[in-house]
C-alpha cells in the first residue's frame, strides 16, 4: 500500500472574479509532521486551506488527502478535522453537550473520550453548562479546538487557532497541537504568530514561497 502525504497541493489556482490570488500554489504535509503557513492579510492562506478542507473548489490544480479527494467521502471527515469555517452551535445546548455529541458521533464514550479533562484542560469547567453563544470569543475558540482534539483524527486543518487566546491559553495550544504531532497526527495550520508555530512543532513556510508566480 503507498503511504501518502497528508496533503499534497499541486499547482493551484484560486481567484476571485478576475483577481487571483492563489497562482500555481504547492504545498506537502507529510505524515506525521506539522506546517504553518505564513503570510501578510490577504495573501490567500485561508483559501488555501477551504481548499484542502474540500470547502472551495480551486480554478485549477490537484489537491490530495491522504491520496484522495477532500471532502468527497465519509472517511476524509473521519480523518479530517478542519477549523477553517465558523462552527456552528445547536440551539440550547450547552457547551459540555457539544463535546458528548461530537465523541459520540466518532463512536467514543464521552467519559472516556476525557470530555470533563479536556474542559478543565482548555479552561472551560466553570463554563461546561453555558451555550456556547453566551461565552467570549477566546472561550468560544477554547472550546472549538477542545472538540477538535477530543475527537479521533489524522490531520488537523486550523485557521489562526492562536487568534483570540490569551498568552497562556496560546502556550497551552502550542503543546497540545505538539503533542498531537508526536502521536502521530498531521497539521496543517496557517498563523501569524511564529513564536506559537514553533511552539505547536510546526515547520513554518511562507505563501510566497508556495507559490510558482507572485499574483
Ligand atoms: N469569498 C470571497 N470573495 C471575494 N474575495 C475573497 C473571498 N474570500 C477571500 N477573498 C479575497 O481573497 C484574498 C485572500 O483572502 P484569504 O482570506 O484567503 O487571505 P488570508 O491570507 O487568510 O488573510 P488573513 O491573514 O487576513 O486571514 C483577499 O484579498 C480577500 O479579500
Amino acid at each position: 500500500m503507498v503511504d501518502h502525504p497528508a496533503v499534497e497541493v499541486d499547482g493551484l489556482h484560486v481567484g476571485y472574479g478576475s483577481t487571483p490570488v492563489l497562482v500555481g500554489v504547492s504545498l506537502t504535509v507529510p505524515r506525521g509532521q506539522g506546517v504553518c503557513v505564513v503570510g501578510e492579510n490577504g495573501i490567500g492562506k485561508s483559501t488555501l486551506l477551504r481548499c484542502v478542507s474540500g470547502l472551495q473548489q480551486p480554478d485549477e490544480g490537484t489537491i490530495h488527502v491522504f491520496g484522495g479527494d477532500p471532502g468527497a467521502t465519509p472517511e476524509f471527515w473521519r480523518a479530517v478535522v478542519t477549523t477553517v469555517e465558523p462552527p456552528t452551535w445547536y440551539p440550547g445546548l450547552t457547551a459540555r453537550e457539544h463535546a458528548e455529541l461530537v465523541c459520540r458521533a466518532h463512536g467514543q464514550d464521552p467519559d472516556q473520550a476525557g470530555v470533563d479533562e479536556a474542559l478543565e484542560r482548555f479552561g472551560l469547567a466553570n463554563h461546561a453548562d453555558a451555550i456556547p453563544p453566551s461565552l467570549s470569543s477566546g472561550q468560544k475558540q477554547r472550546l472549538v479546538l477542545a472538540i477538535a482534539l477530543l475527537r479521533p483524527s489524522s490531520l488537523l486543518i486550523l485557521d489562526e487557532p492562536e487568534q483570540r487566546l490569551d498568552r497562556e491559553g496560546r502556550a497551552d495550544v502550542a503543546g497540545l497541537l505538539a503533542d498531537y504531532v508526536e502521536g502521530g497526527g498531521s497539521l496543517l495550520m496557517a498563523s501569524h504568530d511564529d513564536s506559537f508555530a514553533q511552539a505547536s512543532g510546526a515547520a513554518i513556510t511562507t505563501m510566497e514561497s508556495l507559490s510558482a508566480v507572485t499574483p
